[in-house]
């Protein structure tokens, strides 16, 4: 039956959920459709050989800040998708900010599935948004299929009337209990407001607005904080929470905790908690400035430590991109460079490199972190997520073995900046499909740039 399909990966070192094995895929209307040790071709195949590289689930990136509408000249649907087909990534979830109107009800959701759609190379869910006052929004969103809502503790920062508002204690209480009764999921971005402003106007008043100082500003102890806040909230109310960019073992640990007491939550890293420190922060400028900040050498050794005990859930990119003026021009002050860094495409390639070269750690488990777990959390592991029959045939086919420097040239964002540029690696993607089709290849560049779609995973629309 060979000529039923419509491509074969043959060769390569399959990433299934427990093993790697050696195995041809064969894909179908876009899904897997054999898994075998010796898929024979016919005359009409296409043949993609993964001789001596992996086959690895797509990435589900649940955290990316592509900036439409209003923004697209800082990122956007077109440049950021194809930054992360070519890092390996078959589905991202967008965040509901740093776009204008921030996705915080219906006819704003429109608006940015409007301006996605027919823009992205790959697979997308969306974010909706808590904010102070569009409580009465929070089931409109939900059924109209946003993956989940997110809230902000700390100020998201960011331009514009009517931008996106971190929550007060009462709306993080009540939109709790609203998400709860629809069902969903809260995503936090968990850093205590008031001792991060405190902290800050302080140092600024005393003129420290160095990269140090604005890592002093923002302390382990405003992530514990927060974290602690919104459990308690989250038991009181019953809402199931997820943790973004999670920047200390101790708050793994918390968070631990509360999933052995039973709480329903889960824990995000990014690659660049688990890459770069304090120290790269200084040298390298506000290009690595990030909120929470970038720790110490000896947190990310403690990071690392956590995520081998299974104490990390998933690994996204936080992408969050800008204009080169204001990351890069001199006169500006770390503190008002902006907050975010852009690494979309090196996700997979990083956590392979550091993680699986370099600390030899399982590759099953880094694709866990990947694909696997974000897949199951976000209601989209009936069809994305795992190699198995009859998933869609998202993939990443990645050279282990395959050394090369990333060059800001090598960059699909719409600006080239970001704190991998020069960095040596060990691996690199070298084709990536989405749905069968082949998106990525490392010799072309993106082929398809357009044939992504929304998966709306809410209530009214479920993804099965
Ligand atoms: N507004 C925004 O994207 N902020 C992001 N940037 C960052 O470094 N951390 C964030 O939460
Ligand atoms: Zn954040
Ligand atoms: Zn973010």
């Amino acid at each position: 039956m060979s000529d039923s399909y419509e491509l074969i990966i043959k060769n390569g070192l399959a990433v299934l959920p427990g093993e790697v094995v050696k195995l041809d895929i064969g894909i179908s209307g876009g899904k897997i459709a054999a898994l075998e040790a010796d898929i024979e071709a016919g005359p009409d195949t296409a043949v993609l050989d993964a001789e001596g590289q992996y086959v690895l689930p797509g990435m589900i990136d649940m955290h990316v800040h592509f900036n439409e509408p209003s923004f697209g000249h800082w990122e956007g649907f077109r440049t950021g998708s194809a930054s992360l087909a070519a890092g390996g990534c078959t589905t991202y979830a967008d965040m509901p900010l740093n776009g204008n109107p921030p996705t915080v009800n219906l006819s704003a959701l429109r608006l940015k599935a409007d301006m996605a759609s027919g823009h992205s190379a790959v697979d997308y869910v969306l974010w909706g948004g808590l904010v102070p006052g569009n409580l009465d929004n929070l089931e409109e969103l939900w059924s109209a299929g946003v993956t989940g809502f997110k809230a902000f503790i700390s100020n998201p920062g960011g331009e514009g009337e009517g931008r996106f508002r971190e929550v007060d204690d009462e709306t993080l209480y009540q939109g709790m209990k609203k998400i709860a009764a629809l069902g969903g999921i809260l995503a936090l971005h968990a850093e205590s407001d008031e001792m991060t402003a405190v902290l800050a106007a302080e140092a600024v008043r005393e003129g420290r607005t160095g990269a140090r100082d604005f890592a002093a500003s923002r302390p382990a102890q405003a992530e514990l904080e927060a974290v602690a806040r919104a459990l308690l909230y989250a038991e009181r109310t019953g809402c199931r929470l997820h943790f973004v960019h999670i920047s200390t073992a101790a708050a793994l640990e918390m968070i631990q905790e509360a999933k052995l007491r039973g709480q329903d939550v889960s824990a995000e890293t990014c690659p660049h908690y688990l890459i770069l420190t304090e120290d790269d922060m200084e040298s390298m400028g506000p290009v690595a400035k990030c909120a929470p900040p970038l720790r110490s050498a000896e947190e990310r050794e403690k990071l690392w430590k956590a995520l081998a005990e299974g104490k990390v859930d998933l690994i996204a990119s936080d992408h969050s991109p800008c204009p080169p003026e204001l990351k890069l021009v001199s006169g500006l002050s770390f503190f008002e460079a902006w907050g975010g860094i852009s690494g979309a495409q090196s996700s997979m390639e990083l956590m392979f490199h550091e993680g699986v070269n370099m600390r030899r750690l399982p590759v099953t488990l880094i694709s866990r972190l990947l694909s696997g777990f974000p897949a199951e959390r976000f209601g989209l592991s009936g069809r994305k997520g795992a190699i198995a029959l009859g998933m869609d045939a998202d993939l990443a086919v990645l050279n282990p073995d395959m050394s090369y420097t990333l060059a800001a040239s090598d960059l699909l964002y719409r600006h080239r900046h970001s704190p991998y540029a020069g960095m040596d690696l060990s691996c690199r993607v070298t084709s990536t499909l989405c749905r069968g089709k082949i998106v990525y290849t490392l010799k072309q560049g993106v082929i398809s740039p357009d044939g992504g779609e929304w998966i709306q995973t809410g209530e009214g629309q479920p993804v099965l």
